[in-house]
């Protein structure tokens, strides 16, 4: 359960909107977590002790524990139960499917009796339109956070394309509005996207949205906040591989840290910048 003031208050006390996306990579990390029986689960419960205090959300993409079957997925779990309860948990699992489907998905993500885990978001394809999505919005004080504009280079492919409405994400934007409330949706926008945020804000001046694409994709976390920022924050800003990878060796954890609070410092100085924070 994490409101939007539970959100905007962790902003306050950590200073930060720092989401660590949990996307680890069992090839990519330090060689010596071979030697303990789960090396992921090693990896995960080090970086998430040696940055829990610099972030307020993890953001697992599922990709990565479903490519490896049964024990990938329990890993998820394992993660999920891990995240100490007042860091938002969101998991990235970009769902969308017709009604009964839509609701295994929110199950399989919200409902902690049936499969072990219990996410605050989700994040979910606006493709197949509001039967998809209302399924997850039916759980009280939980997010679906809805693709817009994306970070990739072929977001052009279809979420440019002109409509009646605007820009087709813009209509994402306008429609989808009308299927929950700011207390229960919030959007993914990339950082890669920097000016797009002016024109988004006039759409969603309230709501939070999810930015992937600073650190390895090279967004700009200064332009973000300059467009995107609003009077709550209003801004979750995920960095995953810069801070996860920041070393090889058996200082990664330690490395991780020091990569989430060189952002947490620059987070800071743009909270007090835009008088989120005296
Ligand atoms: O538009 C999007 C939507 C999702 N993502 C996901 O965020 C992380 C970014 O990882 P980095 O290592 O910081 O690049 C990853 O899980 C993506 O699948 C995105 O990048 N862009």
């Amino acid at each position: 359960m994490f409101s939007r003031q539970q959100l905007v208050s962790q902003i306050h006390k950590k200073k930060s909107f720092l989401c660590i996306g949990l996307d680890t990579d069992p090839e990519k990390i330090p060689a010596f977590l071979n030697n303990f029986p789960n090396p992921v689960m090693e990896f995960n419960r080090r970086v998430i002790d040696a940055t829990h205090d610099l972030c307020i959300a993890y953001k697992p993409n599922t990709a990565f524990y479903e490519s490896y079957g049964a024990k990938g997925w329990q890993n998820l779990i394992d993660t999920c139960n891990y995240i100490p309860d007042d860091v938002f948990k969101i998991a990235d699992a970009k769902r969308g499917d017709l009604g009964n489907t839509g609701e295994m998905y929110a199950k399989a993500f919200f409902n902690k009796a049936s499969s072990g885990m219990e996410f605050d978001a989700v994040t979910v394809a606006p493709y197949m339109g509001a039967d998809s999505v209302i399924p997850f919005l039916a759980y009280q004080n939980k997010w679906v956070i809805l693709l817009a504009l994306t970070s990739n280079q072929s977001h052009q492919d279809f979420q440019l394309s002109e409509t009646e409405n605007g820009a087709l994400y813009e209509q994402v934007l306008q429609k989808s509005q009308t299927w929950g409330t700011t207390e229960q949706l919030m959007y993914v926008v990339g950082a890669t996207r920097g000016e797009a945020f002016l024109t988004i804000r006039k759409q969603v001046p309230d709501h939070f949205l999810l930015v992937p694409g600073v650190g390895a994709q090279g967004g700009s976390m200064e332009e973000v906040c300059k467009y995107g920022m609003n009077e709550s924050c209003g801004l979750i800003i995920n960095a995953s591989r810069s801070v996860i990878y920041a070393s090889n060796g058996r200082d990664f954890a330690e490395a991780a840290r020091a990569e989430a609070l060189s952002i947490q410092v620059e987070m800071e100085k743009q909270l007090v910048k835009y008088r989120f924070l005296e």
